[in-house]
């Protein structure tokens, strides 16, 4: 084991401990720990299944749980006090396809009480002026993806939890997203960024590889890269594999002294979340 975190003053922004998550009759995550250090871009790799997207539910406090502990800012996940402070990113745009890229904002706008110049400052942000008075129905894949995370960018949110964000985006687009996630995290935001490009993953702060609902790697990327004596993700990730065992995890991965926790099922309220699970326009959604 190895122990390359990097001590945050205000401590980490998630903190996951000894989680276990089924789904339908699956054991998806078991006994999974981990911390997200405060103002990084931490990346949430691993083979299409192997519980990225239900890690993600979990921190955002949108999934079942059936033990274990996720904190997010020092809360409960899926605290009310969270949901202005933590923004969810889905596969699926989940946006309103007879209201336009403005009209859609505005809505969230609302629902979340962000002020009301936030609008043209997410607009700004994600590059979709020229689309702004456009339906959403009639936009790109991309460009809805694009009207979500501008949605998740509303009201300045301290976490962001990204899942595949980059997905269907040619290059360019790919790297302005990256530039944008870099200034987040450099405003002070942390972004928790899924994917399954390792190509990825070197523009991220740290590392978090998964398997089969396990962690092999919790680390920076230079690190992951010395431990397994690549110069490429994706060989690191093999060679992690290979060794079969989830070496590469800080000692403090599992900050809580608790050894047990409440059985019952963990299931949150409010979170702003662009999670079509939840439906558009629920209070679950944003
Ligand atoms: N709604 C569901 N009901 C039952 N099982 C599910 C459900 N969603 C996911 N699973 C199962 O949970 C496991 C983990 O899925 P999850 O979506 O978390 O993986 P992932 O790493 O995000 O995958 P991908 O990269 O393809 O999005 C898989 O075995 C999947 O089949």
């Amino acid at each position: 084991m190895m122990n390359n975190a990097d001590a945050a003053p205000s401590g980490p922004a998630i903190v996951v401990h000894d989680l276990h998550v089924k789904r339908a009759k699956t054991r998806v995550l078991q006994g999974l720990s981990l911390a997200v250090p405060r103002g990084l871009i931490v990346g949430l790799l691993g083979p299409s299944g192997s519980g990225k997207t239900t890690l993600m539910r979990s921190i955002v406090g949108v999934q079942v749980v059936q033990s274990g502990t996720i904190e997010v800012l020092g809360r409960p996940a899926g605290s009310p006090a969270l949901r202005r402070r933590v923004a969810y990113y889905t596969q699926q745009a989940s946006v309103y396809d007879d209201l336009t890229v403005r009209q859609n904002l505005t809505y969230f706008r609302r629902v979340l009480g962000a002020p009301a110049s936030d609008i043209d400052r997410v607009i700004e942000r994600t590059d979709l002026g020229s689309v702004a008075d456009r339906l959403a129905g009639s936009l790109s894949g991309g460009q809805r993806g694009r009207v979500s995370l501008a949605a998740a960018l509303l009201g300045n949110p301290e976490v962001l939890v990204l899942d595949e964000p980059t997905v269907g985006l040619d290059p360019v687009l790919r790297v302005e997203l990256w530039q944008l996630f870099h200034e987040l995290a450099a405003d002070g935001a942390t972004l928790l960024v899924s994917s399954h490009v390792m190509d990825e993953a070197k523009r991220c702060d740290r590392l978090l590889l998964m398997r089969d609902g396990e962690l092999l790697a919790d680390d920076t990327v230079a690190g992951v890269l010395a431990f397994t004596g690549t110069d490429d993700v994706e060989d690191a990730f093999l060679r992690l594999i290979d060794r079969g065992e989830p070496d590469l995890q800080p000692h403090d991965a599992s900050p809580h002294d608790e050894s047990s926790h409440d059985e019952s099922a963990h299931v949150a309220k409010h979170v702003r979340t662009t999670d079509p699970d939840s439906g558009p326009g629920s209070e679950a959604r944003r």
